[in-house]
């Protein structure tokens, strides 16, 4: 599942085709679940509190929580193959992690089982969704040997 912070509305708009265009091809298709942003006017700490709790009580107890936050590992394709191997091995429901605007409460990456970085450049949590999507296709074809990914530099 992908638990995020944040309701698309309509038809979602780009952000959401570009996460449904790389979801489609992922077996199988992570369920997205959304909980509501904190209201503006609320201080920073507290919308982190706020929507860190709404994600934590939509996480099931046994999931295996992968956080996404700047501040985490960063892989790369290729080890993110390996590592998925591993979590799907694991036979826990997999569940990834993103935030709002203001980011992942402390409770949420005290509470994740591997905290993930796509980089150190700070991504709008929308588009987060279809990055997350693609990079977990192509970590499912890496480890398929199917020849999406190319992974040979000069
Ligand atoms: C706009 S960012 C939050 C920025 C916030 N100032 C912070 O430092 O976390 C919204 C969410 O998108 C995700 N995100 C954005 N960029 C990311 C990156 N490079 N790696 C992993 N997750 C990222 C995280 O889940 C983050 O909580």
């Amino acid at each position: 599942m992908l638990l995020a912070v944040g309701r698309l509305r309509g038809d979602g708009g780009p952000e959401a085709a570009l996460f449904a265009h790389y979801n489609a091809r992922l077996r199988p298709p992570l369920r997205l679940v959304e909980v509501a942003e904190a209201p503006a006017g609320t201080s920073p700490a507290e919308r982190r509190r706020r929507e860190g709790a709404a994600l934590l009580a939509a996480l099931p107890r046994n999931a295996f929580a992968v956080a996404l936050d700047l501040g985490g590992e960063a892989p790369g394709s290729e080890g993110l193959a390996v590592l998925t191997a591993r979590w799907i091995e694991s036979g826990r429901p997999l569940a990834f992690l993103v935030g709002g605007a203001e980011g992942l409460d402390p409770a949420v990456l005290a509470r994740a089982d591997y905290v993930l970085s796509l980089g150190p450049f700070t991504w709008p949590h929308l588009l987060v969704r279809g990055l997350l999507a693609e990079q977990l296709y192509r970590a499912q074809a890496i480890r398929a040997g199917h020849p999406y990914h190319r992974g040979g530099r000069p």
